[in-house]
């Protein structure tokens, strides 16, 4: 349904993306790794048009996503990094800012609410500054945004950074959970490997701007790629080989 070709974006002399091909099938969670400054953000960037590509093409159901980014816009979630969370907005109306442009506030208000138990917030906290939530909270406030207009494509950057194992293993579930029951898409960036088990099924690794391997977790595990098994298992290597 998604489908990224040849994608190209330099900044200055720097190459970050360098011909990169992707492919998001209806239903699909796909998770990209990649070590830092690899270009992961950067990709997700040119996807969702706030940065525009050199070169490649970016299809949306078979057909230039450019010509119709409205409407894939209206179709689609994002949890960010750090939430980003307005915080001069109740919990409630952050969750349904975008409702809030299309139907009555009581209706709006109800469906946060909604969206607030699906992902663990009891409606006592509807009515809190995000500035009152734990780290956890905030995230989980940010996932019921993300789902707030039942999307068909989720965007999940980072899900897990900045959480305890605990909580990030519970939003881990929690993605899992909503992209199994809504059926929607989902591309998640990150380097948490606990993200990859819980929430891949398909991996693709991003190194040097091009996606270097992509498969299952289970193929995964017995890829025979060096970097691939380094990346999996924590293990450092050389700096000569120009890690950033
Ligand atoms: N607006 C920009 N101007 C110049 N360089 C940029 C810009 N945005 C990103 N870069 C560079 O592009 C490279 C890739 O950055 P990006 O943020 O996509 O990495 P990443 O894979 O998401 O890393 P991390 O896992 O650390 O978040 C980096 O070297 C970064 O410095």
């Amino acid at each position: 349904m998604l489908s990224v070709r040849g994608l190209v974006k330099s900044y200055g002399p720097k190459q970050v993306l360098q011909g990169v091909d992707l492919d998001l099938e209806a239903g699909e969670s796909l998770v990209v790794i990649g070590g830092s400054g690899t270009g992961k953000s950067v990709l997700l960037r040119c996807i969702l048009g706030l940065e525009a590509a050199d070169a490649g093409a970016i299809l949306w159901q078979g057909a230039p996503l450019a010509g119709q980014r409205a409407r894939f816009m209206d179709g689609f979630g994002m949890l960010f990094q750090h939430a980003a969370l307005f915080d001069s907005l109740p919990v409630w109306r952050n969750v349904a800012f975008r409702l809030l442009r299309d139907m009555p506030r009581a209706r709006a208000r109800a469906i946060a609410i909604e969206k607030l138990a699906r992902v663990g917030l009891g409606p006592e906290v509807a009515d809190l500054y995000p500035a009152a939530l734990s780290g956890g909270m905030r995230k989980r406030a940010g996932l019921a945004r993300a789902i707030a207009a039942d999307p068909r494509v989720i965007f999940f950057d980072e899900p897990t950074t900045g959480l305890d194992p605990i909580r990030a293993a519970t939003i881990n579930d929690l993605i899992r959970g909503i992209v199994d029951e809504t059926g929607a898409s989902a591309i998640t960036i990150t380097h948490d490997m606990s993200s990859v088990r819980a929430i891949a099924d398909r991996v693709a690794l991003l190194d040097r701007g091009r996606m270097r391997w992509q498969g299952s977790v289970a193929q995964m595990d017995s890829a025979e790629d060096g970097y691939l098994r380094d990346f999996v298992a924590g293990r450092a290597r050389p700096m000569a080989r120009g890690l950033p």
